[in-house]
Protein backbone atom coordinates (compact mmCIF):
# COMPACT_ATOMS: atom_id res chain seq x y z
CA UNK A 1 0.00 0.00 0.00
CA UNK A 2 1.18 3.91 -0.64
CA UNK A 3 -0.05 6.78 1.08
CA UNK A 4 -0.86 9.58 -1.36
CA UNK A 5 1.47 11.65 0.86
CA UNK A 6 4.96 10.74 0.80
CA UNK A 7 5.36 11.93 4.02
CA UNK A 8 6.95 10.45 6.84
CA UNK A 9 6.80 10.97 10.91
CA UNK A 10 8.49 9.61 13.85
CA UNK A 11 7.21 7.66 16.79
CA UNK A 12 9.03 7.14 19.91
CA UNK A 13 8.66 4.29 22.41
CA UNK A 14 10.36 4.73 25.57
CA UNK A 15 9.89 3.39 29.33
CA UNK A 16 11.15 0.99 31.51
CA UNK A 17 11.98 -2.07 30.94
CA UNK A 18 9.12 -4.66 30.78
CA UNK A 19 6.99 -1.75 30.35
CA UNK A 20 5.82 -3.67 27.11
CA UNK A 21 7.39 -1.29 24.38
CA UNK A 22 8.45 -3.87 22.42
CA UNK A 23 5.43 -5.94 22.58
CA UNK A 24 3.66 -2.93 21.26
CA UNK A 25 5.25 -2.74 18.48
CA UNK A 26 4.91 -6.11 17.81
CA UNK A 27 1.01 -5.57 18.14
CA UNK A 28 1.36 -2.80 16.11
CA UNK A 29 2.88 -4.18 13.11
CA UNK A 30 0.43 -7.15 13.67
CA UNK A 31 -2.45 -4.93 13.00
CA UNK A 32 -1.01 -2.77 10.12
CA UNK A 33 0.89 -5.15 8.26
CA UNK A 34 -0.81 -7.93 6.51
CA UNK A 35 2.14 -10.37 6.96
CA UNK A 36 3.42 -9.57 10.53
CA UNK A 37 2.73 -12.44 13.05
CA UNK A 38 0.93 -11.70 16.42
CA UNK A 39 2.69 -11.09 19.28
CA UNK A 40 3.71 -14.21 21.51
CA UNK A 41 3.93 -12.64 24.33
CA UNK A 42 7.63 -14.17 24.78
CA UNK A 43 10.59 -11.44 23.93
CA UNK A 44 13.65 -10.54 25.07
CA UNK A 45 14.92 -7.25 26.45
CA UNK A 46 15.98 -4.37 23.79
CA UNK A 47 19.44 -3.96 23.77
CA UNK A 48 19.76 -1.70 21.02
CA UNK A 49 16.48 -0.69 18.93
CA UNK A 50 13.81 -2.33 16.89
CA UNK A 51 11.94 -0.01 13.72
CA UNK A 52 8.74 -0.55 11.78
CA UNK A 53 7.38 1.81 9.15
CA UNK A 54 3.52 1.65 9.09
CA UNK A 55 0.79 3.08 6.54
CA UNK A 56 -1.64 4.77 6.83
CA UNK A 57 -4.30 6.57 4.43
CA UNK A 58 -1.93 9.99 4.75
CA UNK A 59 1.50 9.00 6.29
CA UNK A 60 4.18 6.68 7.15
CA UNK A 61 4.77 6.09 10.66
CA UNK A 62 7.98 4.91 11.38
CA UNK A 63 8.00 3.53 14.99
CA UNK A 64 11.40 3.32 16.84
CA UNK A 65 11.33 0.89 19.90
CA UNK A 66 14.54 1.87 22.45
CA UNK A 67 15.44 -0.36 25.11
CA UNK A 68 14.46 1.02 28.69
CA UNK A 69 17.45 -0.98 30.75
CA UNK A 70 18.89 1.61 33.13
CA UNK A 71 22.63 1.43 31.53
CA UNK A 72 20.23 2.18 28.23
CA UNK A 73 17.76 5.26 29.01
CA UNK A 74 21.42 7.07 28.37
CA UNK A 75 20.86 6.73 24.69
CA UNK A 76 16.86 7.83 24.40
CA UNK A 77 18.37 11.30 24.01
CA UNK A 78 19.86 10.80 20.52
CA UNK A 79 16.31 10.40 19.20
CA UNK A 80 14.55 13.36 21.02
CA UNK A 81 15.47 16.06 18.41
CA UNK A 82 13.72 13.69 15.17
CA UNK A 83 11.09 12.52 16.77
CA UNK A 84 7.52 14.19 16.20
CA UNK A 85 5.82 12.31 19.17
CA UNK A 86 7.02 9.89 22.17
CA UNK A 87 4.74 7.20 23.33
CA UNK A 88 5.40 6.55 27.53
CA UNK A 89 4.73 3.20 28.47
CA UNK A 90 3.73 2.06 31.94
CA UNK A 91 3.55 -1.23 33.47
CA UNK A 92 0.07 -0.34 35.35
CA UNK A 93 1.19 -3.52 37.92
CA UNK A 94 4.43 -2.37 39.19
CA UNK A 95 3.14 1.13 39.94
CA UNK A 96 1.50 0.40 43.38
CA UNK A 97 -1.30 2.46 43.54
CA UNK A 98 -0.09 5.03 41.26
CA UNK A 99 -0.06 7.74 43.97
CA UNK A 100 3.03 9.70 43.65
CA UNK A 101 1.62 11.94 46.45
CA UNK A 102 1.29 9.25 48.84
CA UNK A 103 4.78 7.48 48.23
CA UNK A 104 6.39 10.96 48.80
CA UNK A 105 4.34 11.13 52.24
CA UNK A 106 5.79 7.62 52.87
CA UNK A 107 1.68 6.14 52.94
CA UNK A 108 2.27 3.64 50.09
CA UNK A 109 3.06 0.53 51.39
CA UNK A 110 3.69 -1.14 48.32
CA UNK A 111 4.53 1.87 45.20
CA UNK A 112 6.59 -0.98 43.14
CA UNK A 113 8.37 0.87 40.50
CA UNK A 114 6.51 3.84 40.69
CA UNK A 115 9.41 6.88 41.66
CA UNK A 116 11.65 5.33 39.00
CA UNK A 117 8.73 6.19 37.07
CA UNK A 118 8.50 9.32 37.76
CA UNK A 119 12.28 10.27 37.85
CA UNK A 120 12.29 8.90 34.23
CA UNK A 121 9.29 10.53 32.93
CA UNK A 122 10.11 13.89 34.36
CA UNK A 123 13.86 13.37 33.00
CA UNK A 124 11.68 12.65 29.62
CA UNK A 125 9.79 16.01 29.61
CA UNK A 126 12.20 18.35 31.18
CA UNK A 127 14.77 17.67 28.27
CA UNK A 128 15.31 20.31 25.82
CA UNK A 129 14.86 18.37 22.77
CA UNK A 130 11.69 17.31 23.67
CA UNK A 131 9.96 20.58 24.52
CA UNK A 132 6.54 21.01 22.92
CA UNK A 133 6.60 17.10 21.37
CA UNK A 134 3.04 15.74 21.64
CA UNK A 135 3.00 12.70 24.37
CA UNK A 136 1.00 9.85 24.74
CA UNK A 137 1.19 8.10 28.10
CA UNK A 138 -0.25 4.13 27.76
CA UNK A 139 -0.78 2.77 31.07
CA UNK A 140 -0.08 -0.93 29.66
CA UNK A 141 -1.14 -4.81 30.57
CA UNK A 142 -4.55 -3.46 31.39
CA UNK A 143 -5.71 -7.17 30.83
CA UNK A 144 -3.91 -8.28 34.19
CA UNK A 145 -6.22 -8.76 37.36
CA UNK A 146 -3.79 -6.68 39.38
CA UNK A 147 -3.34 -3.72 37.43
CA UNK A 148 -4.21 -0.08 38.78
CA UNK A 149 -6.83 1.66 36.33
CA UNK A 150 -5.98 4.14 34.01
CA UNK A 151 -7.37 7.11 35.65
CA UNK A 152 -5.14 6.86 38.66
CA UNK A 153 -2.28 6.50 36.38
CA UNK A 154 -3.57 9.63 35.24
CA UNK A 155 -4.58 11.52 38.40
CA UNK A 156 -1.87 10.01 40.46
CA UNK A 157 1.01 10.19 38.37
CA UNK A 158 0.82 12.11 35.09
CA UNK A 159 -0.95 14.94 35.94
CA UNK A 160 1.03 15.49 38.97
CA UNK A 161 4.16 15.20 37.09
CA UNK A 162 2.83 17.87 35.13
CA UNK A 163 2.06 19.69 37.11
CA UNK A 164 4.63 20.02 39.27
CA UNK A 165 7.98 21.97 38.88
CA UNK A 166 9.63 19.17 36.40
CA UNK A 167 6.45 19.35 34.51
CA UNK A 168 8.31 21.25 31.61
CA UNK A 169 6.77 23.05 29.28
CA UNK A 170 3.18 23.05 27.41
CA UNK A 171 2.35 20.70 25.73
CA UNK A 172 -0.05 18.25 23.75
CA UNK A 173 -0.73 14.59 25.87
CA UNK A 174 -2.99 12.32 26.53
CA UNK A 175 -3.21 9.16 28.93
CA UNK A 176 -4.77 6.57 27.08
CA UNK A 177 -5.43 2.56 28.54
CA UNK A 178 -3.90 -0.30 26.58
CA UNK A 179 -3.06 -3.76 26.61
CA UNK A 180 0.03 -4.23 23.95
CA UNK A 181 -0.64 -8.20 24.62
CA UNK A 182 -4.28 -8.57 23.74
CA UNK A 183 -3.96 -5.32 21.13
CA UNK A 184 -7.10 -3.90 23.07
CA UNK A 185 -6.23 0.38 22.96
CA UNK A 186 -3.84 -0.16 19.95
CA UNK A 187 -6.40 1.70 17.36
CA UNK A 188 -6.59 4.57 19.85
CA UNK A 189 -3.42 4.83 20.50
CA UNK A 190 -1.87 5.18 16.68
CA UNK A 191 -5.22 7.59 15.78
CA UNK A 192 -4.18 10.29 18.55
CA UNK A 193 -0.63 9.85 17.70
CA UNK A 194 -1.72 10.75 13.96
CA UNK A 195 -3.92 13.37 14.38
CA UNK A 196 -1.27 14.88 17.31
CA UNK A 197 1.89 15.11 14.72
CA UNK A 198 -0.16 16.64 12.17
CA UNK A 199 -1.53 19.07 14.60
CA UNK A 200 2.08 19.73 15.04
CA UNK A 201 3.67 19.89 11.65
CA UNK A 202 4.61 23.24 11.73
CA UNK A 203 6.36 23.15 14.45
CA UNK A 204 8.00 19.44 13.75
CA UNK A 205 7.52 19.14 9.82
CA UNK A 206 7.44 15.67 8.42
CA UNK A 207 9.89 14.37 6.37
CA UNK A 208 9.26 13.92 3.07
CA UNK A 209 9.74 10.40 1.53
N1 LIG B 1 -0.25 -9.38 30.50
C1 LIG B 1 0.44 -8.54 29.72
N2 LIG B 1 1.77 -8.70 29.58
C2 LIG B 1 2.43 -7.83 28.78
C3 LIG B 1 1.77 -6.78 28.10
N3 LIG B 1 2.69 -6.09 27.41
C4 LIG B 1 3.87 -6.67 27.64
N4 LIG B 1 3.72 -7.74 28.47
C5 LIG B 1 4.78 -8.64 28.96
O1 LIG B 1 5.74 -7.89 29.65
C6 LIG B 1 7.04 -8.42 29.42
C7 LIG B 1 7.97 -7.33 28.87
O2 LIG B 1 7.51 -6.90 27.60
P1 LIG B 1 8.47 -6.18 26.54
O3 LIG B 1 7.61 -5.76 25.43
O4 LIG B 1 9.63 -7.01 26.23
O5 LIG B 1 8.97 -4.92 27.42
P2 LIG B 1 9.94 -3.74 26.93
O6 LIG B 1 9.33 -2.48 27.40
O7 LIG B 1 10.21 -3.84 25.48
O8 LIG B 1 11.27 -4.05 27.78
P3 LIG B 1 12.79 -3.55 27.41
O9 LIG B 1 13.07 -3.96 26.02
O10 LIG B 1 13.67 -4.24 28.42
O11 LIG B 1 12.82 -2.07 27.59
C8 LIG B 1 6.86 -9.59 28.45
O12 LIG B 1 6.80 -10.77 29.20
C9 LIG B 1 5.52 -9.30 27.80
O13 LIG B 1 4.86 -10.47 27.37
C10 LIG B 1 0.35 -6.65 28.26
O14 LIG B 1 -0.32 -5.77 27.73
N5 LIG B 1 -0.25 -7.57 29.09
MG1 LIG C 1 11.90 -4.08 24.40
Amino acid sequence: MSVSNPIEYSILLLGLDNAGKTTLLEQIKSIYLPSAAMPSGKTVPTVGQNVSTITLPDMYLKIWDVGGQHSLRRLWQSYYSSCHAIVFVIDSTDVGDADIEKLSRGEASDGGRLDECRLVLEDVIQHSETEGVPLLVLANKQDREDCVEVVRVKEGLVRKVFEGEKGGGVRDSRVLPLSALTGTGVREAVEWLRSRVKWNKETRPPVMR
